[in-house]
């Protein structure tokens, strides 16, 4: 199984605050792109793949919108506005939630008030932690594990204090080349790796 997980620092909770945001300061484009590329390919959807969209600015609590590959039904397609919609609707559906619930949106798509930090330590007990980060090592040296978890974020760094919780989760960092790369753009890359080694 391959997880990605986005952590989206600047996008909104509240559904028509993430859809405003859409091309401007908090760029919830991002969170498009990153579903598209992690779980399309021409005509079809990828085997084996988890995407988990946390999206941090709130007045209560993270919202984690997860996206399972296998389980998704007539998902309406891949263009920008289908996939803003998706998370909008999940956005939706999670108002009022108190902490730590969950709940199921439609067929493969599920969220919970989980932080980003409560969710990294569960997926640590099934995946090896990936940080896709400039200074990491290069992506060919890599030995990946076969249940593999990339960790990105949106155009906000990873905040220095998240470095040590996920150092102690044995997080290895990789590096895609010298340019810096849009997270989706980095999803791309490591799909492609990782296909090219089954
Ligand atoms: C647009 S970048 C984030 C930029 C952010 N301002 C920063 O300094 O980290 C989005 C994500 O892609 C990752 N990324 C971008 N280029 C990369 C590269 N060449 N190697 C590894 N990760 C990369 C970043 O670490 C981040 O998780």
């Amino acid at each position: 199984m391959r997880a990605f997980v986005l952590r989206a620092r600047a996008a909104p909770v509240d559904s028509k605050l993430f859809l405003a945001g859409i091309g401007q300061e908090a760029h919830t484009e991002i969170l498009a792109h990153v579903l598209m590329n992690t779980i399309f390919v021409a005509q079809s959807y990828r085997d084996d793949v988890v995407v988990y969209l946390v999206l941090e600015s709130t007045n209560d609590f993270s919202r984690t919108i997860c996206f399972t590959s296998n389980e998704l039904r007539n998902i309406g397609g891949f263009h920008e506005q289908n996939l803003t919609a998706k998370i909008a609707k999940a956005l939706d559906v999670s108002k009022g939630m108190s902490k730590e619930q969950s709940r199921d949106v439609e067929p493969g798509i599920n969220v919970r008030t989980v932080s980003f930090e409560k969710l990294v330590q569960e997926l640590a007990e099934d995946y090896q932690l990936y940080m896709l980060e400039k200074k990491g090592t290069p992506v060919r040296e890599v030995e990946f594990a076969h249940n593999a978890c990339f960790l990105l974020t949106d155009h906000i760094p990873m905040p220095k204090k998240s470095f040590n919780s996920l150092k102690r989760l044995g997080t290895q960092h990789i590096n895609l080349g010298p340019k810096m790369l849009f997270a989706s753009q980095c999803i791309v890359l490591i799909h492609n790796e990782l296909d090219m080694r089954q």
